[in-house]
C-alpha cells in the first residue's frame, strides 16, 4: 500500500468503503425501479453532452420524492418542515428503553461490520438511503472560483500546475479560468495565458476522447470569442435568482443576461461546444435576502430551454440548509430534469455536506466543490468558500459512492496552493488526514 508523507491509501478513507456496487442493487430492491448508471463518458452525452438518463419519465421523479418523503416529512407551507420519523415497529412508533436500545444499537454495529475487508481492518458496511445515485461527477471549481477571490495576484505558473495537478487526480471538470473583464476580477486577468499553459491537457483530453473536460467562464459574447480562439472546449455562464446580485456581478438585469446568453448558446452550437449555466443566489441574496424557489425554477429553466446541458444551483454566500435546498431543489426538478442539474454549495455556515447529502438523495449527481475550500464571495462579508473537494471525496467514500477521483493527490494539490497562498487548508479533511501516521491509524 502506497505511503506518501506518513500517510498511506486507507487513510483516505473513512470507516467504510468501495461498496457502491451494492448501492444500486439495494434501490433496485427496495423500490422495483430501474438502477441508475454511471456515465461512461461525458461525450456520451445528447446533443449539448448529457447523459445517463436517471429520471426518464415524471413517475420515477415522483416514486423517488416520494420515497424521499419518507425519510423526511416536507411541510409544504411556506415554511418548511423536515420531520424524521421516529423508528416504527408493527405500524407503532417504537420506544427502546435505555437497556433495549443499547442492545440494538451492539447488534446493529456487529453486522455493520464488513468481516472480509480486504485489508484486515474493520470498516462499516454502508447502510444508505435509497435514491443515491451509484456515481458522483465531480467538477472541481477551486482555480476559478477559489482563486477570483485572492486578492494577491497568483502567478500564471502556478495556475496552470494546479490545474495539471488537480487534473492528475482524476477530476473530470476542472474549470480552469474565466474570460471576464479584468476590471471586475483582476485575479484572472491573465486568463489567455492560463489556457494556453493547459492546451496540451485540454488536446490530449479531447485527441482521447477521455471524459476531462476544462471549462471556462464567460459572462458574454467578447468573453465567449476570447475563450475560444484560447482554445476552450466548454463554457459556462452565470446569472442568478437575484435581480440585484446580476447587476451587481455582471452589471445588467436578469432578462438581458438571459439574452446575452441565447447569443453565447447560439455561438457554441455552432462550434459543437457545451455550455454549462449557473444559477446563483440559489437560496438567498446577500443584498435581497431569501429566494423564491419558483424564481431559482424559472432561470434554470430559461438556461435549460436556451441549452445548457448542465445546470448548477449555486447557494453562493453559503447559507441554506435541508429545510431551504430541499424545496428549492423541489421546485428546480419540476422543471429541469435531474441528470441536467447540479450543486454549487458554498460552506460558510457548515451546511455543505449536509445539503449536498440532500441533493444526493433527490437523485442530483454532480457536485462542484474547490480544492482545499478555497474561494468566498465579494458581495458577501465573512462567506466562504466553496465546499472542500476533499471533504466531498470523503464523504463519497463513506456513502460508497463512486467518484474516479484520487485523494490523495487532491490533497497534494490542496497542500501545493495553500503553501503558495500562506493559508491552512480549508478542508477538515484534508486537516484531519494530514495529521494521521500511517501507525496511528486505524481508520
Ligand atoms: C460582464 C461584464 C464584462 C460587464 O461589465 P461592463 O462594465 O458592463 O461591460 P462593458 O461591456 O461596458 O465593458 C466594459 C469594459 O470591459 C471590457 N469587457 C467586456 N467584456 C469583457 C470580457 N468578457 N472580457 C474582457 N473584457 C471585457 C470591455 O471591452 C470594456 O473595456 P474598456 O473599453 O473599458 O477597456 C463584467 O461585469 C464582468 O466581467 N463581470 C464578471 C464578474 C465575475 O466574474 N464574477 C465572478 C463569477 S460568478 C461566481 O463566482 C458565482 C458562481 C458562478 O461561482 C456560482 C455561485 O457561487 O453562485
Amino acid at each position: 500500500m502506497a505511503s506518501v508523507g506518513g500517510l498511506c491509501e486507507r487513510d483516505l478513507l473513512p470507516p467504510q468503503s468501495e461498496a457502491s456496487s451494492g448501492l444500486g442493487n439495494f434501490w433496485t430492491r427496495s423500490t422495483g425501479l430501474r438502477e441508475a448508471s454511471s456515465p461512461s463518458s461525458v461525450h456520451d452525452r445528447d446533443s449539448q453532452g448529457c447523459s445517463n438518463p436517471r429520471f426518464n419519465d415524471s413517475e420515477e421523479r415522483a416514486a423517488r420524492l416520494a420515497l424521499l418523503r419518507n425519510h423526511a416529512e416536507i411541510g409544504h407551507s411556506s415554511s418548511t418542515t423536515l420531520r424524521i420519523p421516529t423508528p416504527r415497529k408493527g405500524g407503532k412508533r417504537h420506544h427502546h428503553s435505555a437497556h433495549g436500545a443499547n442492545q440494538v444499537f451492539s447488534a446493529v454495529t456487529q453486522e455493520s461490520f464488513d468481516s472480509e475487508s480486504p485489508d484486515g481492518l474493520k470498516r462499516f458496511k454502508p447502510k444508505l438511503p435509497n435514491g443515491m445515485p451509484s456515481y458522483v461527477k465531480i467538477v472541481e471549481v477551486g482555480v476559478r472560483d477559489g482563486l477570483q477571490n485572492e486578492k494577491p495576484m497568483v502567478p500564471t505558473a502556478v495556475k496552470i500546475e494546479l490545474i495539471q495537478r488537480l487534473a492528475n487526480s482524476g477530476l473530470p471538470v476542472v474549470e480552469a479560468t474565466s474570460f471576464v473583464s479584468p476590471k471586475w476580477v483582476p485575479q484572472l486577468a491573465d486568463a489567455k495565458d492560463v489556457m494556453a499553459g493547459v492546451r496540451d491537457l485540454v488536446a490530449e483530453a479531447k485527441d482521447v476522447n477521455s471524459e476531462q473536460r476544462f471549462p471556462v467562464l464567460t459572462p458574454n459574447l467578447k468573453g465567449f470569442e476570447a475563450a475560444v480562439e484560447a482554445g476552450a472546449q466548454e463554457v459556462a455562464f452565470f446569472t442568478a435568482a437575484s435581480e440585484s446580485f446580476v447587476k451587481a456581478n455582471i452589471n445588467c438585469n436578469i432578462e438581458e443576461s438571459l439574452t446575452r446568453y441565447r447569443q453565447i448558446c447560439k455561438a457554441a452550437k455552432a462550434r459543437n461546444i457545451p455550455v454549462r449555466g449557473y444559477v446563483s443566489c440559489a437560496i438567498a441574496c446577500p443584498i435581497e435576502g431569501p429566494m423564491s424557489p419558483m424564481e431559482v425554477a424559472r432561470v434554470a429553466k430559461e438556461l435549460f430551454e436556451m441549452g445548457c446541458y448542465e445546470i448548477s444551483l449555486g447557494d453562493t454566500i453559503g447559507v441554506g440548509t435541508p429545510g431551504t435546498v430541499l424545496p428549492m431543489l423541489e421546485a428546480v426538478l419540476e422543471v429541469v430534469p435531474v441528470e441536467h442539474l447540479a450543486v454549487h454549495f458554498h460552506d460558510t455556515y457548515g451546511q455543505a455536506l449536509v445539503n449536498i447529502l440532500v441533493a444526493l438523495q433527490m437523485g442530483v449527481n454532480v457536485v462542484d466543490s474547490s480544492v482545499a475550500g478555497l474561494g468566498g464571495c465579494p458581495y458577501a462579508k465573512g462567506a466562504t468558500g466553496n465546499v472542500a473537494t476533499e471533504d466531498v471525496l470523503y464523504l463519497l467514500n463513506g456513502l460508497g459512492i463512486k467518484h474516479n477521483v484520487d485523494l490523495k493527490k487532491v490533497m497534494e494539490a490542496g497542500d501545493f496552493i495553500c503553501n503558495h497562498l500562506g493559508k491552512p487548508s480549508g478542508s477538515k479533511t484534508a486537516v484531519a488526514l494530514s495529521k494521521i501516521t500511517a501507525t496511528q491509524s486505524k481508520i
